[in-house]
């Protein structure tokens, strides 16, 4: 956390009587703007007042950089909003990466960006990350929240592109639709039968039954497939699926087995040699989840020994940054026998690119950093406690909200309550998750001069990991 930021001269009056205090987004933050009227609305549908318009800093300066070509609708929520947004197609290499963070209160990314501890202690001003995914193993979830830095990701919006993409794959690996259309597009007529089959009374084992493994559960039973799954929890069965207790047990008896598990510690090769033997013979392999779910030397093994019938990988250990002919030996050394291999189909980590995830991704995530920024919440964090409190309505002038991240130790709100001590506390709530602790409070009464000394008091207390004053 850098030094306290000191007021700039005199109380400036905006257009709604609120002050300037400073154009630091770390101590303060714009107001919930026309994207979030209705919302703000329904949230204060008991009061006759309409919510109040804050504007504590200058919007311009709010900078927000969007990597990895993030759709169109999260660019416009952010540039509706008045924040600098700065777009790129791609992901950056770390030395880039590392000079761009330096400067940005908030960054967008995807699946490739890296943000390690190394890249985060840069990122001095970084109030908050937006995963425009799913996954988050790509992100140091825990430096980030012991930091004061709000992650928050998209838990289902792709879910359903995923889905389908694998029923795309369970019928083109059991027709060999891949090699038949490389075979066309090479002029080879090529009409085989042999080790074709429907895939009507195959079973489908999935492993991981979450959004998206419970999804392909249904869309596979519409089919006519018979669908186990394993998960390392006990979870409700949809349709006539059936949980199966181990997982060598589900490899045994399905004839597809696909993965949907996050990168864990757990699952880092969790199908290798042992698990690949215990398949059936011919059986197929499907991994839309991460690359290091599968031990790919052990596959290429099963499949140039036929073993395995063939196999679809959306994605790899190591990815390339952007698109171009990147994916060669060097990013994996196991790359030029994968490609000789027949039966296999070999996406760039295309399972949520679709128009549909990606639009609905960019209002979700862009939504949720919009009100962290403007108004505290952490809804739908996935490294912070979750807090929300309705926005100050327009009547109620002199308010302030006090925003403090803290460790999460004995004390705390008795200290801060002291430094309140002279004003109303209108709400206060308070939530940890780990060693990490999130107080979010409207006092009333507070004049400028105060925001400077409640400022300054609250930075000085030994438990302060960030603080950010809304007025
Ligand atoms: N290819 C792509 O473009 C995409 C890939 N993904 C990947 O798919 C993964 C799964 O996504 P969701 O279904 O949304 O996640 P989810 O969190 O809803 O479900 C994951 C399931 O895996 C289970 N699980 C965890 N460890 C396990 C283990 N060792 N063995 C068996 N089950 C285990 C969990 O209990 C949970 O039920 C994501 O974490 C992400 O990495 C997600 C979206 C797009
Ligand atoms: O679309 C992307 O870039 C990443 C998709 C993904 O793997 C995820 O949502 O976890």
């Amino acid at each position: 956390m850098s030094s306290p930021v000191p007021v700039s001269g005199a109380v400036a009056e905006s257009s709604s009587n609120a002050v300037t205090l400073s154009t630091s987004p770390t101590i303060s933050a714009h107001s919930p703007g026309s994207y979030f009227g209705s919302m703000n609305r329904r949230l204060t549908s008991s009061f006759t007042a309409p919510p109040k318009t804050l504007k504590p800093f200058n919007t311009e300066d709010m900078k927000v950089l969007l990597l990895e070509n993030i759709n169109k609708t999260a660019i416009d929520i952010l540039n509706q909003q008045g924040y600098q947004v700065e777009v790129y197609k791609t992901s950056l290499d770390e030395e880039e990466l590392i000079e761009k963070i330096r400067d940005v209160h908030a960054i967008g990314i995807r699946s490739k960006t890296k943000l390690t501890a190394k890249v985060l202690r840069e990122a001095k001003n970084l109030v908050a990350i937006g995963c425009f995914c799913i996954g988050t193993n790509q992100v140091d979830l825990e430096y980030a929240a012991r930091h004061g830095i709000a992650v928050f990701n998209s838990p289902f919006s792709n879910s359903r592109s995923v889905a389908e993409l694998v029923i795309g794959e369970i019928i083109a690996l059991a027709r060999q639709l891949g090699d038949r259309s490389m075979e066309m597009h090479q002029n080879t007529w090529n009409k085989v039968s042999a080790k074709c089959w429907e895939i009507r009374g195959k079973t489908l084992g999935i492993v991981g039954y979450g959004h998206i493994g419970s999804q392909l559960s249904v869309l596979a039973e519409s089919m006519g497939m018979s669908v186990v799954y394993y998960d390392v929890v006990p979870l409700m069965a949809l349709g006539t699926a059936r949980q199966i207790s181990t997982l060598n047990e589900l490899l045994s008896v399905s004839d597809f087995v696909t993965l949907h598990v996050p990168q864990l510690p757990e699952t880092h090769n969790l199908i290798s040699g042992p698990q690949i033997a215990a398949m059936k013979e011919g059986a197929y392999l499907i991994n839309a989840s991460r690359g290091n779910v599968v031990d790919i030397r052990a596959l290429v093994n099963a499949l140039s020994s036929g073993k395995l019938g063939g196999a679809a990988l959306d994605v790899y250990p190591n990815e390339p940054a952007k698109n171009g002919p990147h994916f060669v030996e060097t990013l994996n050394s196991w790359i030029p026998e994968l490609v000789k291999q027949k039966n296999v189909i070999l996406t760039p980590h295309i399972g949520g690119s679709t128009e549909e995830a990606q639009s609905a991704i960019g209002v979700e995530v862009g939504t949720a950093l919009t009100k962290y920024i403007n108004e505290g919440s952490t809804i739908g964090a996935v490294n912070f406690p979750e807090l929300s409190l309705r926005p100050l309505s327009a009547d109620e002038e002199g308010h302030v909200r006090v925003l403090y991240i803290h460790s999460n130790v004995p004390g705390v709100l008795r200290t801060v309550n002291e430094i309140f001590a002279d004003h109303n506390i209108e709400k206060q709530y308070s939530e940890s998750r780990g060693e990490v602790a999130y107080m979010m409070a409207d006092i009333a009464d507070v004049t400028t001069s105060d925001i400077k000394t409640l400022y300054e008091q609250l930075y000085n207390t030994p438990f302060r990991i960030a603080i950010r004053l809304l007025y």
